[in-house]
């Protein structure tokens, strides 16, 4: 469940006066999610269009000096036709509000629009068309886009959480995955490239982060690991996370050739991007084998979230570096 604060119907309805929305119907909270407290709001709906929205509290992890590029990339991506929800802007023409929680502690709300569409579990082959598609129109859409932010989420930060794991840690959730990343890491970080092109990337495009009707993208959801980094790297998060079942051990190559097609229906690849794939789906393949084991070794057993099994990355890791053919 993904509600960490609790806001009142009063607090709420005063909250959305803040905004030319309308006047509230109802609240609900959203349990998807683990980052922040979710609610999906119906209002009567007047000045901004549409009436429902999803009201974002950021809990952790969002810096907030980051908020503006996040919420701004939406508005970005959305006036130049991205299935991307817009941010609604507050009366005062500000992207997101501060408002103290329960405990005093100020936090920052955002409302964005509700999109329709639902996420797949088990895509198929014009389904990772779709999303390579949008992937490539989200990379062109944001060409022009100002804003600029590092990818915290990067090679150094891999590296940073396999040492805070340690061999022990690494050793507790898989006797083979400490060696594994001590024989892969090195080299990729060595080979990793810096003459690719750049732009903005959301890096984390997994199927629950895409809202579908049907065959259709609706939705590209969940912008806070996007940065500026290597376009390619971004087609390699995708390819990573929609082309194996979720347990890393059976790769899909109907997927893996719809999406790049998709992708490359908007966006071709060059040819130099197109070679540093297989390095680049290891990189991939690394940043979430380390989050996730990160998260493995330090949520605690009690906490109301599912940890997510950092051996499906690992064994898409192994896979990637055995068929490094599979992109030729
Ligand atoms: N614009 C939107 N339109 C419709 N539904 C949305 C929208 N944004 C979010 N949702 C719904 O809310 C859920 C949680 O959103 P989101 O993935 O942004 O939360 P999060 O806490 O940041 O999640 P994560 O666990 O991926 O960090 C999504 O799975 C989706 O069901
Ligand atoms: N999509 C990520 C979680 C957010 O980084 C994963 O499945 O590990």
């Amino acid at each position: 469940m993904a509600v960490y604060t609790q806001i009142g119907a009063e607090a709420m309805a005063a909250l959305i006066a803040e905004f030319d929305v309308g006047q509230l119907v109802s609240a609900k909270g959203i349990a998807e999610g683990v980052s922040n407290s979710n609610w999906l709001l119906e209002t009567t709906g007047d000045g901004a269009g549409g009436t429902r929205f999803i009201l974002t509290m950021y809990e952790f992890r969002i810096e907030l000096d980051d908020l503006p590029y996040f919420l701004s990339l939406l508005d970005h991506l959305a006036a130049k036709g991205c299935p991307v929800p817009r941010t609604i802007h507050d009366r005062d023409g500000a992207l997101y509000r501060m408002r103290p929680n329960p405990d005093g502690e100020l936090k920052a709300l955002a409302l964005i629009e509700f999109l329709p569409g639902v996420s797949v579990s088990d895509p198929t082959p014009a389904q990772a068309r779709a999303v390579g598609a949008a992937l490539a129109g989200m990379h062109t859409a944001a060409s022009d886009f100002a804003g600029t932010r590092d990818n915290a989420m990067g090679l150094a930060e891999w590296q940073r959480l396999f040492d805070a794991c340690g061999a022990d840690g690494l050793a507790q959730i898989d006797p083979h995955l400490a060696s594994l990343v001590t024989e892969h890491l090195p080299q990729v970080a060595a080979a990793w490239p810096t003459d690719l092109p750049t732009s903005v990337i959301h890096a984390d495009l997994f199927p629950d982060n895409v809202l579908m009707l049907g065959d259709r993208v609706t939705g590209l959801i969940d912008f806070y690991f996007a940065c500026n980094d290597l376009t390619a790297y971004d087609v390699a998060v995708t390819h990573a996370a929609w082309c194996f079942d979720d347990s890393g051990r059976n790769f899909r190559p109907d997927l893996s050739s719809a999406l790049l097609e998709g992708y490359e229906s908007l966006r071709p690849l060059s040819p130099q991007e197109r070679a540093a794939l297989p390095l680049l789906a290891q990189g991939a393949a690394l940043r979430f084998t380390a989050t996730r084991a990160y998260d493995w070794l330090n949520t605690p057993a009690d906490a109301l979230v599912t940890r997510k099994d950092p051996m499906a990355f690992a064994r898409r890791l192994q896979f990637y570096a055995d068929n490094q053919d599979i992109f030729a």
